[in-house]
This record gives C-alpha cells, sequence and structure tokens, in this order.
C-alpha cells in the first residue's frame, strides 16, 4: 500500500492533501544540531564541505544545518568528534517549545536514543540536571554513546516504566513527554514505506498505544513542579495518541493546567484538531501544533505545550548546585583528577562546578555539582565517564578526550586526514613528531585531535607508534568516510 493510502484517514484534517501525499514518497532532508560548545553552523559547514558533503542553514533554526535525503554525516568524523547530533527538524521543535533553562531540573519520561535528552543538555550550557529516563534496556545504549560523544555532564539516566518513575526522583521545572506512538510520521525515512510497503496502523495497537500514552502524561504532570511546564509530543498524525490524550488529562487534572500556544517563528505549522471521529475535545487543543510533511518537507510531529498551576519557584538542586557562588561550586577532587590535570596539563577552570561519582565502579565520572536523586531508584549512570580507574597511569576515556583535548597543553597530537580515517578504524597510526603540538612526555595515553578538535585518546608506544584506543563499540567499516549527498 502507498504511504499516502495507508494514512488515508487524516485526509479531512490535512491542510494541503497533495503535498503531504507527494512528500510520503519522497525521502526527507537529513539535519544536524551543531554542538554549541564545539562548532557553530558556518564551521560545520566548510567542514562538510571538505567532505563533499554540501549543507545549507536552517532559517528557523540559528544551530541546525540541512543536506540532501542521500548524504550520511554519521560516517564524517565531526560526527565522532561530537560536533553535531543528527535530528530532523520537525523533532527539534518539543524542547524548543520546552525552552530548558541553565540550572533548571528536567525530565525526559522516554528518552531513548537520546536525542531531545542531548538537546536539553546543550540548551542548558551543560549545567542544571536532565534525567533521562527509558524503559528498555535495549535502547540504552545508545542513549549512554550520545551522552559520551556529546560529553554531557548533566544528564542522569534512569532506566524503568515513566509512569511509575517516584515522586521522590523529582519534582521538575519541566517535563518532556515524547511519547512511544505509531511513528506514522517517520515514514519518510523508510525505503520500505516509501515504495508501498506501508501498512495501516491496527487499531488495537493504536488503543493500547493512547492507554499508555495517558498514564505516561498523567505521571509527567504529577512529577512536575507547581507553575512548571510539561510537553507532550508525538511524530503521529493520529488524533487518537494526540489531542484525544491530552485532552483526557485536561479533563483529569480540571484547571490545573493550562495549554500554551505552541508556535516557532519561521516553522509552518498547522493547529491541533479540536474535532475527531464524533469526538469533540477541549478547544484549547487548537493551542497545539502539527506538523505536516508535504509544507515543511520533514517528518509530521504533534506537540502540545501544557503548564501547571499554582505558585511557581524553582525545583533546581541543594547547597552545591544551581545559583551557589563560584566557591561553593563543586570540584571533582580525586588523585586521578590531579594525574589528568598534570600528565595533560588541562586549565582546572574547565572542571568548575562538577563533582565525581559513583565510588567503586570501573570509571570516574565527573557530574554537574549537587543535584539530589534519592537512594532508590538506582540510577543506570550520571555524568560523563571521565576516567578508567583499573588503568595506570592515567587513561581518560574518549568522552573526557572529544570535550577537553583542544585543551589540554602537553601530551597532545594533531592527526592528518589519513590518520584521521586509520585512528577511527583502530588501526595503527605512525607518527611524525613535527605533529606534536604540545610537548610529549613519552610512551603513554596521548589526546589526539583533528583540525583543532578532539578525536580520542591514543597510546604512544616505545616504537613512537599511536595505538588508537577509539571505542571498539563506535568502530564500523565506514568510520571516517563520508558520502557525498
Ligand atoms: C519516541 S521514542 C523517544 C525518542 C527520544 N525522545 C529521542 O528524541 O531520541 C519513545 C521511547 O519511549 C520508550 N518507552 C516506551 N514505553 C515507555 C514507558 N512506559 N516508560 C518510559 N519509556 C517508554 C521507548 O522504548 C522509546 O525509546
Amino acid at each position: 500500500m502507498s504511504p499516502a493510502d495507508a494514512l488515508r484517514r487524516y485526509r479531512g484534517i490535512c491542510p494541503d492533501w497533495s503535498g503531504f501525499a507527494a512528500a510520503l514518497a519522497h525521502p526527507q532532508p537529513v539535519s544536524l544540531r551543531t554542538h554549541p560548545e564545539r562548532i557553530n553552523p558556518a564551521e560545520l559547514i566548510n567542514l562538510l564541505a571538505d567532505a563533499g558533503l554540501h549543507a545549507s542553514p536552517v532559517d528557523w533554526d540559528a544551530a541546525s544545518i540541512r543536506l540532501s535525503p542521500d548524504a550520511s554525516p554519521g560516517r564524517h568524523w565531526g560526527y565522532f568528534a561530537g560536533l553535531f547530533q543528527v535530528q530532523e527538524e520537525a523533532a527539534q521543535l518539543p524542547v524548543r517549545l520546552l525552552d530548558p533553562q541553565p540550572d533548571e531540573r528536567m525530565l525526559d519520561l522516554c528518552a531513548a536514543p537520546g536525542n531531545k535528552t542531548a538537546q536539553m543538555a546543550l540548551a542548558m550550557d551543560n549545567r542544571g540536571l536532565v534525567v533521562a529516563n527509558e524503559l528498555q534496556s535495549a535502547r540504552l545504549p545508545a542513549l549512554r554513546q550520545l551522552v559520551r560523544r556529546l560529553g554531557l555532564r548533566n544528564v542522569l539516566i534512569h532506566r524503568g516504566a515513566g509512569e511509575s518513575l517516584p515522586g521522590a526522583t523529582g519534582p521538575y521545572d519541566g517535563v518532556l513527554v515524547d511519547a512511544p506512538c505509531s511513528g506514522e510520521g517517520t515514514w519518510r525515512k523508510y525505503r520500505r514505506q516509501r515504495r508501498g510497503m506501508a501498512r495501516q496502523v491496527d487499531e488495537n495497537e493504536r488503543d493500547d498505544l493512547a492507554a499508555r500514552q495517558m498514564r505516561l502524561l498523567d505521571r509527567a504532570v504529577g512529577l512536575c513542579r507547581a507553575g512548571g511546564r510539561i510537553v507532550y509530543s508525538t511524530c503521529t498524525y493520529a488524533p487518537e495518541e494526540n489531542e484525544a490524550v491530552v485532552d483526557a488529562i485536561l479533563r483529569r487534572h480540571g484547571d490545573d493546567l493550562s495549554v500554551e500556544m505552541a508556535s516557532v517563528e519561521g516553522f509552518p505549522v498547522s493547529e491541533g484538531v479540536t474535532e475527531w471521529a464524533g469526538q469533540r475535545f477541549d478547544p484549547r487543543l487548537a493551542r497545539a501544533l502539527r506538523v505536516w510533511p508535504g509544507i515543511t518537507d520533514t517528518g509530521g510531529f504533534f506537540v502540545a505545550v501544557l503548564r501547571r498551576g499554582g505558585a511557581s519557584g524553582a525545583a533546581t538542586a541543594g547547597s552545591g548546585g544551581a545559583g551557589a557562588p563560584d566557591e561553593c561550586r563543586g570540584w571533582p577532587a580525586h588523585p586521578a583528577t590531579d594525574a589528568l590535570l598534570s600528565r595533560f596539563d588541562i586549565d582546572s577552570a574547565k572542571l568548575r562546578g562538577l563533582e565525581t561519582g559513583p565510588d567503586g565502579g570501573r570509571y570516574l565520572h565527573y557530574r554537574v555539582a549537587g543535584h539530589h536523586w534519592p537512594t532508590r531508584p538506582s540510577p543506570d549512570a550520571f555524568g560523563l565517564a571521565a576516567i578508567g580507574l583499573q588503568v595506570k597511569p592515567v587513561k581518560p576515556t574518549t568522552a573526557l578526550a572529544l570535550w577537553l583535548a583542544p585543551a589540554a597543553t602537553r601530551n597532545r597530537v594533531a592527526l592528518d586526514a589519513a590518520q584521521t580515517a586509520a585512528f577511527l578504524q583502530r588501526q595503527p597510526v605512525p607518527l611524525d613528531q613535527a605533529q606534536a603540538i604540545t610537548p610529549l612526555d613519552g610512551p603513554g595515553f596521548i589526546l589526539v585531535t583533528h583540525a583543532g578538535h578532539g578525536l580520542g585518546v591514543a597510546r604512544l608506544n616505545r616504537q613512537g607508534q599511536l595505538e588508537s584506543q577509539f571505542p571498539k563499540a563506535w568502530v564500523t567499516p565506514t568510520a571516517g568516510f563520508p558520502v557525498a549527498g
């Protein structure tokens, strides 16, 4: 069945049916969000151009750039260096509307693979706290990898059902419910659907999803502080999974919730529907937004922005956290921190506001200081795995190298393009001494960069070769070899 046939039930609510049907048959452009600590969009456009990838700025979002649908930026070295995340444009709207602020305490209730968690954490300047909750353990590795690749120190990962996340973990200034859904809005990404293998979503499946979505949104309301905001989003067109879910929650919570206007300047959307299949919804649902691919050349999305009533008051952390004077903020005191700073001569100011944890693990983690979390449930991870504790002398993780290598003034080496490709494939890299851009203390762990950006960790052996320590799990046969698009 063609995608337009499978979605014909939306004909009456789609503002531009023929444009919609045409868009569904074509792949959508690839979009990237730049890492604000590491690169700006103009620089990234130039780097990609060097690899034959043509990208252009995105009018409505200063941090994003757009590539053609057949581009493979995930093979580019800049992807592994954490210079950007791959995130389609419509999927960037929920966090943009949630508007997380530095030092706030935010919850991403359905977080994996973590793109919106990362968007939040970076919008918050790597400060405050983002709790990334995910039900499925099989989806956690992608979330953990994103935290490491982008160097996020303000993310706590928790595995569990969002609907039973304990109140003691909150309250939160803002909660995102990017709910599990039928995913019809993502079909443009998949060749199968575009080529006529689309199937209509089964009604029972839809009912199950709607029931789960209501439980999740209901819990989000309970975890959000008075005056805080809740964003509910899905990548589907079905009113049963969108307006009907929010309508049920508005009925349950009465006047405690208001619906805010969901719009983003420069991004054309249509309003939420207030009637579907003979059912009337709260008229305030017209303030929600719907994204139709025929208009935006993106995927499809739904976003509603809610605010809890009552006296406002930030839900942020205790003593050493938000708002604390600098001298009271954290410092990741640990012998491994001393060893790190002395081997690589990194400005210690880079670590201000961080603390270490947990005790007894394989890695010393650096994480934002002063944010409370109850003893139970225990988190999957909190902060950035920074230093391996079972290796002597000090061995920084790739995550730490991606973040801090550019700041190292000892034991750092710059790789050229061919060496970078070899490094990403974990092949030995012969070293020309002239490449050492800082003094080298002889054999041991070295931070490597390419084009001024952190790339990872290598071991300098006695033969003067660099042995790549690029994580085995990140290696792919095409890493470092982008295909032009
Ligand atoms: C739409 S995806 C989230 C995408 C993610 N926000 C992002 O931007 O990368 C929904 C996620 O919710 C998870 N999920 C499903 N049921 C859940 C539940 N009851 N509690 C928490 N997460 C759940 C799914 O495993 C899936 O990873």
